[in-house]
């Protein structure tokens, strides 16, 4: 049964949304484990959404310890078809600056330790990701950010987000590598959740809150979590209010995505071929394939 449409999923600094009513906390398990946290049910701008802290509520795990196939899933299971992510990031570009917001059209991926795919132990897909962002989900947030006219805040849409494995933040030369790759923001975890979300046929979209300029700019300190706390809590008060607006917009018209039929012609394995508990542990995702 369908307990919320629309999935939050709060980085660092947003680890709750104040204005959701109606509460209820679930205890989703799912078979890759439990998520990061209990999901939270609220109301809001009418809807029922789902929330979840990515770290945990107390900010107990590393991004290179995130349970993203079980936070992905647990949101598949309770009916979200639409995730809006917020996520803490660095500036890699100088016309980007602290307190801004960044809705990325790509990625770049530098993580190397973790699995991003619901795929494999017989059963093979390949998911398209040339657009690895739903650009109409995308447009609402930004729409969004537009309407609220946030003092100190401007709006970049589209833009490359470079996710590294972390926890370390980046040397000089990374950053300077990944500014020449032009690179937009840096971060350590949306792209990990963007390619299971599209595997799990949610439309994904990254709201970006940049915290710093990383360690390459020269007029500026190199990042340290000391140096960010203030802008991440300033950022988790905006964040909200673009969630708020999203929603708002969300509840009249929710967009037709093509990651709603991501897998049609993913699966190469016949399904008939694939082995049982397999089959039994993906049904969420492949049942309306079987
Ligand atoms: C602010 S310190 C680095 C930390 O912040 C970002 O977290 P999230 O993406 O969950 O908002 C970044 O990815 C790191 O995990
Ligand atoms: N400079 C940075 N590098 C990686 N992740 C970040 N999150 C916030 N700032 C960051």
């Amino acid at each position: 049964m369908t307990q919320a449409k629309i999935g939050i999923i709060g980085g660092s600094g947003l680890y709750q949304m104040e204005a959701l009513t109606d509460l209820e906390e679930v205890l989703v398990e799912t078979p890759f484990g439990s998520p990061s946290d209990l999901i939270i049910l609220g109301t809001l701008e009418g809807m029922r959404v789902a929330f979840l802290a990515r770290h945990g509520r107390d900010h107990k795990l590393l991004p290179s310890e995130l349970p993203y196939r079980a936070n992905i899933y647990a949101m598949k299971s309770l009916g979200v078809e639409y995730i809006i992510s917020a996520s803490a990031v660095g500036s890699l570009k100088a016309e980007v600056k602290p307190l801004d917001m960044v809705i990325p059209d790509q990625f770049l991926d530098r993580t190397r330790s973790r699995i991003s795919t619901f795929f494999g132990d017989g059963i093979v897909a390949h998911i398209a990701f040339g657009h690895p962002v739903c650009n109409q989900l995308a447009a609402v947030v930004g729409d969004a950010i537009s309407a609220l006219n946030l003092p100190e805040v401007t709006l970049h849409r589209g833009g490359t987000y470079i996710c590294m494995e972390g926890p370390a933040f980046s040397t000089q030369a990374e950053s300077n590598l990944y500014r020449s790759w032009g690179g937009t923001v840096i971060g350590m975890t949306n792209l990990t959740e963007a390619k299971l979300a599209r595997e799990a046929e949610i439309a994904y979209t990254t709201l970006a809150l940049v915290t710093d300029y990383d360690c390459w700019h020269p007029d500026h300190d190199h990042v340290t979590v000391d140096l960010v706390i203030d802008n991440l809590k300033h950022n988790a008060v905006n964040a909200q209010k673009v969630i708020q607006e999203t929603v708002k917009r969300l509840s009249k018209n929710l967009p037709e995505s093509e990651a709603h039929s991501a897998l049609k012609y993913a699966i190469l394995t016949p399904l008939a071929k694939v082995p049982q508990p397999r089959k039994q542990q993906l049904e969420l995702l492949l049942k309306k394939y079987l």
